[in-house]
């Protein structure tokens, strides 16, 4: 163990196209959002693993000496994960006793780290505290999963060794090298993969590396350039599962490819053009035009999303109010309720947002105006994270 305790943070995200295309090798745009993933890491004596989940009222510990079997047979410690560990994972469900098929919210967060912690420490098992809270809605549509898998990759990396300590006295906040990020990715990739199925990679990797980027097949552009965009988040607080969102795209591809192919190709032609778009204000300066053109590919990659079966009724209402303002939005992440983003022009005058949030509010949304590009993984002295935040994560 290198630290008694180490804080890290990570942000969550919004996809402005390519949701669900992005799993079958197609383009998306994704940038991270200003609410963030704070998880804390104390080093004990206990002989135990403890994770507190405060966002999902999960608290639970293991006897380090009744996780030591489920390591009995398998592969040495990993070092740089390239896929799931399967006899581990089918040993650690009859440990914890989670099914193949759980979507269970406290269920697949408890697999993930369980995982995580024991192939990371397979070697010597270390007695550990993990607290994590979140600022994020938990399983909305803003990369919470993401977030979290980020956080626990850095924090378990760090505390043993396999990515060096960053802070310098006196240092407040600091990130690591571009190939320990890699790292940290990579081992937040398999956390997805055992929270959402079959995971593009987006997600964590802005929750991994901030700020705005393009997505394609497992390669990760950043668009440092890209306009500052106004962006509304509506949340309306109905629940969905990424992974069975996902299974249900995937299906339907299965049974209808010459009609769902197009559609994904489409989509990913969405999020070119939309490239295309904001290099344009980036070069010339934001003008009406462009923002028809946003406005425009959100109602059309909308109406993909529909047609791809992910879509609610909730969504809809969130098109309909903020259209009758003028107003464009679609959903963000895997939809089937969740979030939803809406474009905001420069000129958009308050009282119309105004208008539209109260509307929005009285159909039981929550909104909030985001700012967008906030910075990747990082970890945090003490003195770093608020003092609300720091009082949670100290509660344990
Ligand atoms: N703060 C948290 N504490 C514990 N577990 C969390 C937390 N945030 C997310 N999770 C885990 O992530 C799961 C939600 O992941 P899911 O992928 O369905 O939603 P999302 O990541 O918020 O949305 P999307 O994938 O569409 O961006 C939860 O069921 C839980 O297991
Ligand atoms: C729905 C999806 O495309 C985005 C979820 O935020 C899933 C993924 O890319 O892993
Ligand atoms: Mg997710």
């Amino acid at each position: 163990m290198q630290s008694r305790e180490l804080f890290v943070s990570a942000p969550g995200k919004v996809i402005l196209h390519g949701e669900h295309s992005v799993v079958h090798g197609k383009v998306a745009l994704a940038v991270s959002v200003n609410l963030r993933t704070y998880l804390r890491l104390q080093s004990t004596s206990s002989g135990q693993v403890c994770i507190n989940l405060p966002n999902i009222d999960t608290f639970l510990s293991w006897e380090i000496t009744a996780l030591q079997p489920l390591l009995a047979g398998s592969k040495a410690e990993q070092r740089d994960p390239k896929e799931l560990d399967a006899d581990l994972l089918k040993k650690l469900r009859e440990f914890t006793g989670i099914s193949d098929d759980s979507t269970d919210t406290r269920s697949m967060a408890v697999l993930a780290f369980l995982y995580m912690y024991l192939t990371v420490f397979a070697e010597s098992l270390a007695s550990i505290t993990v607290s994590v809270w979140s600022e994020l809605p938990t399983g909305a549509g803003l990369g919470s999963s993401a977030a979290y898998n980020v956080c626990l990759s850095a924090a378990l990396l760090s505390a043993r060794g396999n990515i060096s300590p960053l802070l310098m006295a006196q240092q407040e906040s600091a990130r690591w090298s571009k190939d320990e990020m890699e790292l940290i990715n990579r081992w937040a990739f398999m956390g997805e993969k055992i929270i959402h199925g079959n995971p593009s990679g987006v997600d964590n990797a802005v929750g991994t590396w901030g700020g705005f980027l393009r997505y394609h097949s497992g390669n990760i552009t950043p668009l440092s350039w890209v306009p500052i965009l106004r962006i509304l988040l509506t949340n309306t607080k109905v629940p969905r599962s990424t992974k069975v969102l996902v299974s249900g795209v995937k299906d339907k591809i299965n049974k209808f490819p010459s009609v769902m192919r197009p559609v994904l190709e489409s989509v990913s032609a969405v999020s070119c053009t939309c490239e295309q778009t904001l290099t344009e204000m980036a070069e010339h300066g934001p003008s009406a035009e462009h923002y028809n053109i946003l406005e425009e590919l959100i109602d059309i990659n909308q109406h993909h999303l529909n047609v791809m079966g992910v879509g609610h009724s909730s969504l809809d209402t969130l098109c309909r109010v903020t259209l009758s303002k003028g107003l464009h939005s679609k959903l963000t992440g895997a939809g089937g309720g969740g979030c939803g983003i809406t474009l905001l022009r420069p000129e958009t005058d308050t009282s119309v947002i105004q208008s539209a949030v109260e509307e929005l509010k009285a159909c039981g949304f929550d909104c909030w105006e985001t700012s967008i590009g906030a910075p990747g993984v990082q970890q945090h002295s003490s003195a770093a994270i608020s003092p609300d935040v720091l009082k949670i994560l100290n509660s344990y």
